[in-house]
């Protein structure tokens, strides 16, 4: 109750404040929309038009604009017919109260206190939803970045990819041997790393990659890519060569695709050219010492079949987009690495 009680009084006097009776005269003139009410004012009949509108245009000390003349009319009232004489007529019925100017005051300073407060309410939400939106807007632009922008482990510009391919036997290995022995290459057979792989004891792959070496098949990419990852950190950190021939890689598209988005894009593609004649009469060679366990009849011709159905589609694939430096290695090895050089250098130049 007394809460309701003081409620109130707190209400009265804000309400008086607001008609100018407490309020400082100098707040309420500095409220510039306060000066331009008298339009409002232009309706009203004569007789309290001429009331209304001194109240509405004057600033001088009888305006209500002064807190002097801020008293409720119902005080000045009685002041001004207690003059009355008691032999005078009746005097006429009180004009009505000049509620107008009370309400005036009233109508006029709180509709502009609420239209401000709801303007700038509304205005601070709108920034506020806006700054939502575009931090939402922002957040979906870098999710969508992530998911789809991979930055490779590598930088093309610091870090040189050269992919090896060729047919089972064409000669790759032979003359990425000489290449590394007379320029500062790293070579990386991805071969090679399998083998290690599946060999190494309690690896996991070891029966996998086993079995797709022996009936010429694909390992997954997974395996062949993070192997390829590691061999060249450790290359780099060994031995600071940073121009790679990856040899017998990528053998399938996919490879292809992933190793340039998670490794590292590359450069250009050495292609050793052969028929298939020549690369088996070579094989079925080595494997009479390679121990290797594919390199016999049945396995050969599971490989072969793998390398023009899976590993060609590689090739021309790397050729529409101009990378492809194709070598015939038909001939013996000194021609063809001679070949080979020449080739090289008419693409890489210097940087061989
Ligand atoms: N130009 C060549 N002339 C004759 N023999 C070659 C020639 N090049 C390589 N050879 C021999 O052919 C066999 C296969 O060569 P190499 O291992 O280099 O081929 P590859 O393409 O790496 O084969 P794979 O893909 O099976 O590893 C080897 O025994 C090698 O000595
Ligand atoms: O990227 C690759 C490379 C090789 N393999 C498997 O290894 C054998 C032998 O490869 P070579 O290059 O002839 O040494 C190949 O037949 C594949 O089974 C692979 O899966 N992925």
């Amino acid at each position: 109750m007394a809460a309701t009680v003081s409620g109130r009084q707190a209400w009265r006097q804000l309400m008086r404040s607001s008609t100018g009776t407490l309020a400082p005269s100098s707040l309420l003139r500095s409220t510039p929309q306060r000066r331009q009410l008298p339009s409002s004012f232009v309706k009203r009949p004569a007789s309290a038009s001429s009331q209304a509108r001194p109240l509405s245009t004057r600033s001088g000390p009888s305006s209500p604009l002064s807190h002097q003349n801020h008293k409720p009319v119902a005080q000045q009232r009685p002041y001004s017919t207690g003059l009355q004489s008691h032999n005078t007529p009746p005097p006429p019925p009180p004009p009505p109260p000049p509620r107008r100017n009370k309400g005036n005051q009233q109508i006029k300073f709180w509709p502009f206190l609420i239209v401000i407060a709801l303007g700038s309410g509304g205005y601070v939400l709108l920034i506020n939803q806006r700054k939502e939106m575009s931090a939402a807007k922002a957040a979906k632009a870098n999710a969508a970045n992530n998911t789809n922008t991979t930055i490779p482990a590598f930088d093309p510009t610091e870090v040189t990819v050269i992919f090896v391919l060729g047919g089972p036997g064409a000669g790759k290995g032979t003359q990425c041997s000489r290449l590394v022995r007379d320029y500062p290459l790293a070579h990386l057979s991805a071969g090679d790393l399998l083998r290690g792989e599946q060999d190494r004891p309690g690896s996991q792959y070891g029966q996998l990659i086993k079995d797709c070496i022996k009936n010429g098949e694909i390992v997954p990419m997974e395996v062949t890519i993070a192997l390829l990852e590691n061999a060249m950190r450790e290359t780099i950190a060994m031995t600071g060569r940073k121009t790679f021939l990856i040899d017998g890689f990528p053998r399938k598209m996919d490879q292809a695709f992933k190793f340039e988005e998670v490794v590292c894009p590359a450069k250009l593609v050495l292609f050793y050219d052969c028929p298939e004649s020549v690369m088996e009469k070579r094989l079925l060679e080595r494997g009479k010492t390679s121990g290797r366990a594919d390199d016999n009849a049945e396995s050969i011709r599971k490989r072969f079949r793998t390398f023009v159905e899976t590993s060609m589609p590689v090739v021309t694939h790397y050729e529409k987009e101009g990378k492809v430096v194709k070598v015939d290695s038909t001939a013996e090895v000194d021609e063809v690495y001679r070949e080979t050089q020449k080739k090289l250098k008419e693409v890489l130049g210097d940087k061989l």
